[in-house]
């Protein structure tokens, strides 16, 4: 082994490890379980979830953390290496010496029992070897896809382990498993294919059953695929998180590879709010892709064609919806990552049918609302003192505009038209003004009358206005980007907002980093300190001229809140998410922010603590939508209080359940 190997770097410490979310178990009064099952459907798929099995005895498995929460036992039917083979019940060296001997898995394993504990250490030390080779070679970005590879394996093969070792790292691993590594993941992923993950409903499929026996075969189609051949019930699923592939972050169309951040989102929801991982479904839509550098990759795992449009693709979209929602009455729809054509469309055409959720639109919202509220706190001024830029009018872009214009009604009694006015609005031409040609769904209502800018000065004789352009003319004190277009907040821009306003707030939201409108480190430099800023992908904290205390720069990306608003929907079983439940975890999250408290630190909680606020902000979440009717859960507590308690005593955990072989 290379000496670099031996002396890694500092020890993972055992004592250190499990101190996010293991708690001893309390509540036996009301330990009846959040999400049940029908006694009829108890699938041995669906006795997994811990929610699942009414029962009354709980045990706490032996190579479980000392006061971890006693879980019931799980009764299986399988035996030996399919013990082994199955990443739920696959415990490897954590099986007890009684598992060992009922299941005959004694022959498959190396003698020695190990506790969850060591086996974390044992995975946290594998995934360091690969950060280091790589450091070694400055071979960064083969190291994160190495890193990545290994934690979705870990994931195959042992999915308490995988958690478990997630959340003792999150700080190193969150940043592989989501933005940014994600994203070259689905760049590779058909090159890094090894075993699926998730649901893959093909066009073609779909569209030959249509053709053949009509509309109800393509369904039946897609009933089968997200009922695992008709495995799961009406009450085994909480969540569906699906992609067409079409806008992954900043990086565009990917194609079928777009089901990574399915997954990279369905582990946060479990991570982030202790949703239950054999309860959420990731899918792609696979309705083909234009990009061409997929399309000529013999490798590629997708449909090699064009996307579809128009009707064919509405149809496929309308057949998922309406199966989903049917076969999953409870459960919630996330959409994630569609293209700007499609992303707010959708969102428009299904939000009053069915509980579903468009992450970029509504999740990006909804954090950077927060955001904006604390700079509103640190500033001690009103949402309506800002002027606001917001640089990208896409998806993202659209869905913080109307967040913030919303609340400015709300919590600030503007009107629409006068709130629309605190807006400037850039795209690819420009400034969006009411002459321009083409404008989308949604970015009408904030383009600016001619008149309100004849008399603004150009720096270059282009057509539109330019982000320089319009923040000399416009004078904003809020600045944020969701655009994907690295380095456009330069020196030039800021210290052209430094020139009006003391405290500019600076968000280059973008994502992955290398997409990042501009990087904090910089941003701080040329504005001498004095900006605010949020990031959509994480960035260290940046030195302040003068000071001692670094800055640390919030994380203003959506994972700060889909958790939550996710755990919310599902414990109430909220059959629409409606404004109302996401102001409520809105208000919640920017209660929450570090920044309330001391106005030097983060404008929001730390996405690292992710956990812990998850678990009050989805209680707001339940409370609203208790408050408008849409909650459809029975016998949930009424305060705030009741409901963290009872959201936290359910949140499901990485701890090993007792196996015992079904009579
Ligand atoms: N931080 C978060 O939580 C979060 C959430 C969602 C999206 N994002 C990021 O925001 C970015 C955009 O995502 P989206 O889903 O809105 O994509 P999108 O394609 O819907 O929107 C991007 C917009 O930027 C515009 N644009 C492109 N080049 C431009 C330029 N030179 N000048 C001005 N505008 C330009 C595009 O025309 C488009 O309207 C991505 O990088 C994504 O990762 C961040
Ligand atoms: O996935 C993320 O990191 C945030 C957001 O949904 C995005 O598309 O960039
Ligand atoms: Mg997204």
């Amino acid at each position: 082994m290379p000496t670099h190997l031996a002396r890694s770097r500092a020890p993972f410490s055992a004592s250190a490890a499990f101190r996010l979310g293991f708690r001893p178990f309390r509540c036996p009064a009301r330990s009846r379980q959040l999400l049940t099952v029908s006694a009829t459907r108890a699938t041995e798929r669906s006795e997994r979830t811990a929610s699942a099995v009414s029962t009354a005895e709980r045990t706490v498995h032996p190579s479980n953390p000392p006061g971890s929460r006693p879980l019931p036992p799980l009764y299986i039917s399988k035996h030996g290496l399919e013990v082994l083979e199955d990443p739920v019940y696959n415990y490897g060296a954590a099986h007890s010496a009684e598992e060992r001997r009922k299941l005959k898995l004694g022959s498959y394993l190396p003698s020695a029992v190990h506790d969850l504990r060591t086996q974390v250490d044992r995975a946290y030390k594998q995934l360091q070897q690969r950060q280091e080779i790589a450091e070694l070679g400055d071979a960064e970005e083969q190291a994160s896809l190495m890193q990545y590879t290994f934690l979705r394996s870990l994931k195959d093969q042992n999915q308490v382990l995988f958690y478990a070792l997630l959340q003792e790292s999150l700080k190193e691993t969150l940043k592989i498993i989501y933005t940014p590594v994600v994203g070259d993941s689905i760049i590779n992923f058909s090159r890094l294919f090894r075993r699926p993950d998730g649901i893959f409903l093909s066009y073609p499929s779909y569209a030959e059953e249509v053709q053949s026996r009509g509309r109800d075969a393509g369904r039946q189609y897609i009933r089968n695929a997200l009922t695992h051949y008709g495995e799961l019930g009406p009450n085994d699923v909480d969540l569906l998180v699906a992609t067409d592939g079409e806008g992954i972050l900043g990086i565009g169309d990917w194609g079928v590879g777009g089901i990574n951040i399915c997954i990279g989102k369905s582990s946060i929801y479990t991570l982030g709010a202790g949703i239950d991982p054999n309860r959420t479904l990731s899918i792609a839509l696979d309705v083909g892709t234009n990009n061409m550098q997929l399309r000529e990759d013999p490798l590629y795992l997708g449909w090699s064609h064009d996307r579809i449009t128009g009707e064919e693709y509405d149809n496929f979209v309308d057949d998922y919806v309406h199966v989903a929602a049917s076969i999953f009455p409870h459960s919630l729809l996330h959409f994630e990552d569609f293209g700007n054509a499609n992303a707010l469309r959708l969102l428009n055409r299904y939000k009053d049918q069915v509980a579903c959720f468009n992450d970029d639109v509504q999740g990006t919202g909804a954090v950077a609302l927060a955001a904006v509220m604390s700079v509103c706190k640190v500033k001690n001024e009103y949402l309506n003192d800002q002027t606001y830029v917001v640089f990208g009018a896409g998806t993202a872009g659209l869905g913080i505009t109307n967040r913030i214009r919303d609340a400015l009604c709300t919590r600030e009694g503007m009107t629409k038209e006068e709130a629309n006015k605190r807006f400037y609005l850039i795209d690819r031409e420009g400034l969006l003004t009411k002459s321009m040609q083409g404008l989308r769904e949604g970015q009408a209502e904030f383009a600016r009358d001619e008149s309100e800018v004849s008399s603004w000065s150009k720096s270059v004789d282009t057509e539109g206005f330019s982000l320089l352009d319009v923040v000399k003319n416009a004078k904003p004190t809020i600045l944020i980007g969701v655009s994907g277009q690295h380095g456009t907040f330069n020196e030039q821009v800021v210290k052209e907002m430094c020139k009006h306003c003391k405290r500019p707030a600076i968000f280059p939201l973008s994502n992955p980093s290398r997409l990042s409108e501009g990087v904090p480190a910089q941003i701080s430099e040329w504005s001498n300190g004095k900006a605010l800023m949020a990031t959509g992908s994480p960035f260290d904290p940046v030195d302040i001229l003068g000071k001692e205390r670094k800055y640390i720069v919030a994380e203003s990306n959506n994972a700060m809140f889909y958790p939550a608003l996710g755990l919310g929907v599902v414990v109430a079983k909220a059959n629409r998410v409606s404004d109302a439940l996401i102001v409520a975890g809105v208000e919640a999250l920017a209660s929450l922010s570090p920044a309330l408290k001391d106005p030097e630190d983060a404008l929001l909680p730390d996405l690292h603590d992710v956990r812990n606020i998850s678990m009050k902000v989805a209680a707001a979440v339940v409370r609203a939508a208790q408050q408008e009717g849409t909650a459809q859960a029975k016998g949930l507590p009424e305060t705030l209080e009741g409901l963290e308690e009872y959201i936290r005593d359910r949140a499901w955990e990485p701890l090993y359940r007792e196996l015992r072989p079904k009579s």
